[in-house]
């Protein structure tokens, strides 16, 4: 399905992404792991086309999507949509409407802009959040969410482009531990019901153990693991993070936990 060819991105000197090579055979849901700087958002990135690689190949179903240009790269933009960290809405634009600019890709600037969208795209729109438990929120302004009710809509804005991959860039980094696992489940939902591929940079490890099917560990830009949440040990980890041997999955954790119970939580420079 996907294949990522011997990836490269230098920035100057420095190889964000260095040598990157893998392949997705079937819809799966892939946790991206490793510290600050790694080159996760550079890999996820380059797969979706916002920024160009140096060198190597990424091929989608037998297409080179590295040499696509103008309305075949939108195409395959819209095919592998990506939600980020900070959810990109139009904070003061209602849900739906936000919702309906995943369609942007389909419909003229005049129509977007006077939001004429056809009705049938509306109750597309308002099916797919009532999917994600937000269909109530459909007429309020997209600031007046909270950030899990936020990324829920900027995930229902990437579904209406019907994509075969979602991607997404640390979706729950900015999230408290309640609102982190409702979108994880969201987003673990729609690869399972909807056989999409998920791969998503995560920065917690028991986000991906839990969550994914398979781990890619990355760093100073190369792929360092590739495997089950099964075979991701402590040992593995404390390898990818760059760790020494006070390594602790801890300060990693997004788990929920009764107050009481929560250690004192050391937590490491690179994850601050
Ligand atoms: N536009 C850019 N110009 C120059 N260097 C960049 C650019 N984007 C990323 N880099 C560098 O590439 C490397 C990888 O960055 P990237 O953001 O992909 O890592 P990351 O693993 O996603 O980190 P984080 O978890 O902090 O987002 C870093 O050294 C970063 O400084």
């Amino acid at each position: 399905m996907l294949t990522v060819e011997n990836l490269t991105k230098r920035f100057g000197a420095n190889a964000a992404v260095d040598n990157a090579s893998f392949s997705i055979d079937r819809p799966a849901m892939i946790g991206v792991i490793g510290r600050s700087g790694a080159g996760k958002s550079t890999l996820l990135r380059m797969i979706n086309r916002l920024t160009d690689a140096t060198t190597g190949r990424i091929l989608f179903e037998g297409t080179d999507v590295t040499t696509l240009r103008g309305k075949d790269r939108r195409a395959w933009q819209a095919s592998c949509a990506m939600i980020f960290q900070q959810f990109n809405l139009v904070p003061r634009m209602d849900v739906v409407s936000n919702v309906l600019h995943g369609t942007l890709g389909k419909r003229s600037t005049l129509t977007t802009v006077f939001n004429l969208f056809p009705k049938s795209d509306i109750h597309q729109a308002i099916d797919i959040l009532d999917r994600l438990g937000m269909a109530d929120h459909a007429p309020k302004r997209a600031e007046a969410l909270s950030g899990g009710q936020q990324q829920r809509v900027a995930i229902a804005r990437a579904l209406m482009q019907d994509p075969r991959i979602i991607l997404a860039d640390e979706p729950i980094a900015s999230l408290d531990p309640m609102n982190a696992q409702t979108v994880m489940e969201a987003l673990r939902r729609i690869h399972e019901e909807d056989g999409r591929t998920v791969l998503a940079n995560l920065h917690t490890l028991d986000t991906a153990r839990r969550y994914c099917d398979r781990v890619i560990g990355m760093r100073d830009g190369r792929i360092v693991f590739d495997g089950t949440p099964e075979q991701l040990t402590t040992g593995v980890a404390r390898d990818i993070y760059g760790a020494g041997d006070d390594f602790s999955e801890a300060a990693t954790s997004t788990e929920i936990r009764e107050p009481a119970l929560v250690p004192p939580k050391v937590v490491l420079p690179e994850f601050a």
